[in-house]
């Protein structure tokens, strides 16, 4: 939805340790696949663990302007009857994606290769955020798209009526676009090829297989190549969301820098293409046992005990960007907390998210007294310590979740409180944010 709704202040103040089992819900990006997949397939499909955050319901009511119905069974259950691949009806009324980047870019898509005509919009942030990156490749399949100056929402696509497949190398480390374009190519015929040379989150790959596609995945010298067969029909799966990691990054991250934390989190991904952000916590010395490692819905997972520790600032390699992409501003937060200086490298994707996530994390730790540095790729962060953050100031979020629950996540852990103007956005990918840290002791009230 894009009216924004009225901001909601919250404030976290230094808890006491957390300790308990945090439940995080379930995966955002394989949530949004679940119910466009859904809707490309013959057949219903069903949906457990659905991420019933905005961002999900908002894809969730375009696949039902497509012509799919969609509908809510319970918490998390939910069925999709598709419309098949090239089966999608034009809407009628705008489609409107919110705040959500995945939303808009994935949809543009699936519809790209269809003879009908689609405008896009989004909210304030959504409609700051490029466009072109999808619609470049989406044109050499024949689409059209005409949108605000830059390639800007609202813009209206236009689908191609008689589809080429194509082959394009994307050039940004992009999964929005490399699902776009895969998307578009099952209704092309022939051979769609999408080249990556730095590998990002593999969900579309791995689902669209599971629903029956014809894609093989192969490592050259160029990069991954992806090939995709176009035409498939697609047959209606049960899919189980395990949870997500990006949520799970935001009570691992408190654990480990309030004092004698000790917290389980079930079910974290473990997928190499999502785990950057765990890596890179072990190596500042986080105590973090991976147990039970298994596979939940298709996906690699371990339970995670992790408990406060004494960490030690390093360099983040910018080929791990891809990797941890989500989880930029939380890791921000900790490198605040640990000892030294925190390098993060190749991270100029951050400046096109819900906000720009450097600046945003930059301005809100300065004003929370940390010495950051930064340059169009890189983000620096001068460590105060264990629990030496001063605090004291509210920052502002953007319109951005992961930027509001990163400041509440440091509040939580600074001398003086720290403030957000605007915790709301947390509802596009974690409603259930403030009741689950309550519920681990974390101090989070709303008001300033
Ligand atoms: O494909 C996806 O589900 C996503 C891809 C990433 O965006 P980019 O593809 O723009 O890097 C990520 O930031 C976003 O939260 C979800
Ligand atoms: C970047 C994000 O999402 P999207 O691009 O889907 O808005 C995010 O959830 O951090």
């Amino acid at each position: 939805m894009s009216g924004h709704a009225a901001p909601i202040p919250m404030t976290a103040r230094r808890s006491g340790p957390l300790t308990g089992t945090a439940e995080v819900p379930g995966d955002k990006s394989i949530s949004h696949r679940a119910l466009i997949l859904g809707a490309l397939s013959v057949g219903q499909t069903v949906v457990t663990g659905l991420l019933e955050g905005q961002d999900v319901l908002d894809t969730a009511s375009a696949m039902r302007a497509f012509g799919a119905e969609v509908e809510r069974q319970g918490a998390g259950h939910w069925t999709v009857q598709g419309v098949g691949v090239g089966g999608f009806a034009e809407p009628v009324d705008i489609i409107d994606c919110g705040n959500s980047g995945t939303g808009v870019r994935l949809i543009m898509g699936c519809m790209a290769t269809s003879p009908i005509t689609v405008t896009f919009t989004g909210d304030a942030s959504l409609r700051k955020r490029p466009m072109a990156r999808v619609t470049d490749p989406l044109s050499l399949f024949g689409t059209r798209a005409y949108g605000r100056s830059g390639g800007r929402l609202p813009m209206t696509v236009v689908g191609a009526a008689d589809p080429v497949p194509v082959r394009y190398k994307t050039p940004v480390p992009s999964a929005q676009v490399k699902s776009a374009v895969l998307l578009a190519g099952l209704n092309a015929p022939g051979e769609t090829v999408v080249i990556e040379t730095e590998p990002t989150r593999d969900h579309s790959e791995r689902m669209l297989k599971g629903f029956g596609a014809d894609l093989h995945v192969e490592d050259t010298n160029e990069g991954r190549v992806i090939t995709l067969i176009g035409q498939p029909e697609l047959r209606a799966q049960t899919v189980a969301v395990p949870r997500d990691p990006s949520s799970a990054a935001f009570p691992v991250c408190a654990a480990l820098i309030v004092e004698n934390s000790d917290i389980l989190v079930p079910g974290v991904s473990q997928n190499l293409t999502r785990n950057g952000l765990y890596t890179t916590l072990v190596e500042m010395g986080a105590d973090i046992e991976f147990g039970n490692p298994r596979e939940e819905g298709g996906e690699p997972v371990a339970d995670l005990r992790v408990r406060f520790s004494a960490l030690t600032g390093i360099e983040v390699p910018a080929g791990r960007a891809a990797s941890m992409i989500d989880e930029f501003p939380v890791l921000a937060v900790v490198a605040a907390n640990a000892e030294g200086t925190t390098i993060m490298r190749g991270v100029k994707e951050l400046r096109v998210k819900e906000s720009d996530r450097i600046d945003a994390m930059a301005r809100g730790l300065e004003a929370c007294g940390v010495r950051i540095e930064e340059d169009e790729d890189t983000l620096i962060v001068h460590g105060m310590g264990p629990g030496g953050v001063p605090g004291g100031a509210t920052c502002a979020t953007h319109i951005d979740h992961r930027i509001a629950m990163s400041f509440l996540v440091l509040g939580l852990a600074s001398r003086q409180p720290v403030s957000v103007d605007d915790g709301s956005p947390i509802a596009t990918s974690f409603p259930a944010f403030e009741g689950l840290m309550a519920a681990l002791g974390a101090d989070i009230t709303r008001g300033s």
